[in-house]
């Protein structure tokens, strides 16, 4: 599919590109500007996959992210890998669904038993805050996200504009936290007990159109935390979580990002720690 790419990119912590802005009409009567380009959702997801794409370099072991955003990366990885453009690439991903789409692109695999340090991660994220905190795992692959992406030099994380919040749990979209499946209430009210000053409500994640309870990769349980306010210091929030015998790994990824490319209707913006 052929990508309109946005008319601007902007750096914020290093330099301001732009591009296509200036007119190449050398006549004295003014050419009138060229109309708007909207984009849907899933072009801005390519456009920033593409984007963060540009710092893989042959002989890199990279993380491979999993969600609708991420598999525009992986996608555009094969395509270069094929094209001989990328060579040497090993690909660690994040998930088995990640781990099939690798596969039939021809993506060589492999797992952090034999590459404990991975040169660089890209994936999505649910929520990003505005010093690049995330919630990740709406996908179900926090776990494995957490691990691989904790092991990376680099890691870059792709979004639309939908996903920035001014603070996490901004979207008042679920925070998920995997849980082993034994007692599984029991570890639920506890979570919902922890953040009752956030007015939180806590409910075990189904399949869609089913009661049956969503079981990730790795055999456990996702339980859905709902804020109504700030749960104030994430850090905090993060011990305390846990802390709970029954917490396998949360969803929020704090300090973890090193770049989150943001796509939106004015063009792509990198953001660096
Ligand atoms: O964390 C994830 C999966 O566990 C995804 O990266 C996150 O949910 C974003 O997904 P998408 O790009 O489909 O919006």
């Amino acid at each position: 599919m052929a990508i309109a790419f946005p008319r601007f990119v902007r750096s914020e912590s290093s330099a301001i590109e732009e591009a296509n802005m200036a007119s190449s009409s050398s006549s004295s009567v003014p050419s009138p500007p060229p109309p708007p380009v909207f984009l849907t959702q899933e072009e801005l997801k390519q456009i920033a996959a593409y984007k963060a794409v540009e710092f893989v370099e042959s002989g890199m072991v990279l993380g491979l992210g999993t969600g609708s955003t991420a598999k525009y990366a992986i996608e555009r990885i094969g395509e270069l890998l094929h094209q001989g453009k990328l060579k040497n690439i090993v690909g660690i991903p994040t998930s088995k669904q990640t781990h099939e789409q690798a596969l039939s692109l021809g993506i060589p695999l492999s797992d952090l038993d034999s590459h404990s340090i991975v040169d660089l991660a890209i994936d999505g994220a649910d929520e990003v805050d505005p010093y690049l905190n995330l919630v990740k795992g709406r996908g179900g692959s926090l776990l494995r996200e957490k691990m691989i992406e904790g092991a990376s030099r680099k890691f870059v994380v792709i979004v639309d504009e939908s996903k920035m919040v001014p603070y996490i749990g901004g979207s008042h979209l679920a925070m998920p936290v995997e849980i082993v499946p034994f007692c599984w209430k029991f570890t639920a009210e506890r979570l919902q007990r922890l953040f009752e000053d956030s007015g939180c409500v806590a409910k075990l994640r189904t399949y869609k159109d089913s009661d049956e309870p969503f079981v990730t990769d790795n055999a456990n349980y996702i339980v859905e935390l709902y804020f109504e306010k700030d749960i104030g210091d994430l850090n905090a929030a993060s011990d305390s979580i846990l802390r709970l015998p029954g917490v396998v790994e949360h969803g929020m990824f704090l300090n973890m990002a090193s770049t989150v490319i943001v796509a939106g209707e004015l063009g792509i913006t990198v953001k660096n720690k």
